[in-house]
């Protein structure tokens, strides 16, 4: 890699798209700054995709606008010097081998020959450098996938959902790479539709639910806004959730109590004591109570609802987030 790639600011500003009815993307506006990796979070269907490819130029935006360091992708002087993506990592042909596939793509971007083997190395793929990737696990075409889009020593990665099909040790090695890139000066935005998958990796988040914006900003300051939940299971949770939500005289009641996909209750503006001496007045049994909040429930509920507790005005957390860059 050269020494310090200066980042470019990715801006999208009012960016909306349209096909037919569906409306993937919404009048969203955010900004990713260079030097942190940027995760751009929501569940399935969100409009993750649809925004990352209008950044790319693949993908002509309703209204509104996307740049990359103040241009569109299109008016980049040297686009794949500039931005690396990559958004199917399956997208390879399973005859080549990685250094096949690397050396046609560094052909076409007129990039230098000595840039495959040291991705190959950097990437993790020496050793099955010369094997067809009809045979690479999805952990491996990960790796190829984000090896191209290297090949141009881009001041500039969009990766959507790089960390699917990566075990646990693929994830860690990923965190490690994504850091590495962001401190060279780069920036990354690295898309996911699982918190815990990126919760490690990123330093800012841009969380969009049916294509419009719910939060921007560095990640420390959205759980800073984010009151703590307390976790409880019980064999009478609809009766627990009733009386915490009802709450006693002594001890308040709770503003919200969800209950999860897996039965557990999440529980909002009570401390753990009061849920635990309440669940004890009313003579209901729990088993499992802990305190905290804990970034994938923070994730379910901003995809969720759009505007949790104490995040009243998602554009001003955007706003200050933007004031820093
Ligand atoms: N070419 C297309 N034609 C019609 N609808 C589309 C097209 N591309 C995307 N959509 C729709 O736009 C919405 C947003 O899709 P998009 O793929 O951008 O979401 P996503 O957040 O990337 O989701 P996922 O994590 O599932 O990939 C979805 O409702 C999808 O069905």
């Amino acid at each position: 890699m050269s020494g310090r790639p200066q980042g470019l600011p990715i801006e999208v500003g009012g960016l909306t798209k349209r096909f037919g009815h569906v409306r993937a993307v919404e009048d969203l506006s955010f900004t990713v700054r260079p030097g942190v990796v940027t995760g751009f979070l929501g569940p399935n269907g969100a409009g993750k995709t649809t925004t990352m490819r209008m950044v790319l130029g693949l993908v002509a935006p309703t209204a509104g606008t996307a740049t990359i360091g103040g241009k569109r992708y299109a008016d980049l002087p040297r686009p794949s010097a500039t931005v690396g993506a990559v958004l199917d990592a399956s997208a390879v042909h399973p005859g080549h081998s990685a250094r096949d596939h690397l050396h046609i793509y560094r052909t076409m971007g007129g990039h230098p020959p000595e840039r495959v083997d040291r991705l190959l190395t950097r990437l993790g793929l020496d050793r099955a450098a010369d094997r067809r990737t009809r045979t690479f696990s999805t952990g491996m075409r990960q790796r190829l996938g984000l090896a191209t889009a290297l090949l141009g020593d881009p001041r500039v990665l969009l990766l959507d959902e790089p960390g699917n099909g990566l075990d646990p040790e693929g994830i860690a090695w990923l965190r490690g790479l994504l850091r590495g890139l962001a401190a060279e000066g780069r920036t990354v935005l690295v898309s996911s539709h699982v918190l815990s998958e990126v919760q490690q990796i990123v330093d800012d988040v841009v969380v969009i639910r049916e294509g419009r914006l719910v939060a921007a900003g560095p990640l420390a300051e959205i759980e800073r806004l984010s009151p703590g939940t307390v976790l409880v299971r019980s064999p009478d949770a609809a009766a627990l959730r009733t009386a915490l939500l009802r709450g006693t005289a002594r001890g308040g009641a709770a503003d919200r109590v969800d209950l999860m996909p897996d039965g557990t209750l999440c529980v909002y503006g009570l401390a753990d004591s009061a849920v635990a001496d309440l669940a004890a007045a009313e003579q209901l049994r729990v088993y499992g109570l802990s305190a905290g909040t804990s970034l994938e429930q923070l994730f379910l509920r901003l995809a969720g609802d759009g505007a949790p507790a104490g995040l009243d005005r998602p554009s001003a957390l955007t706003d200050e987030g933007r004031n820093r860059r």
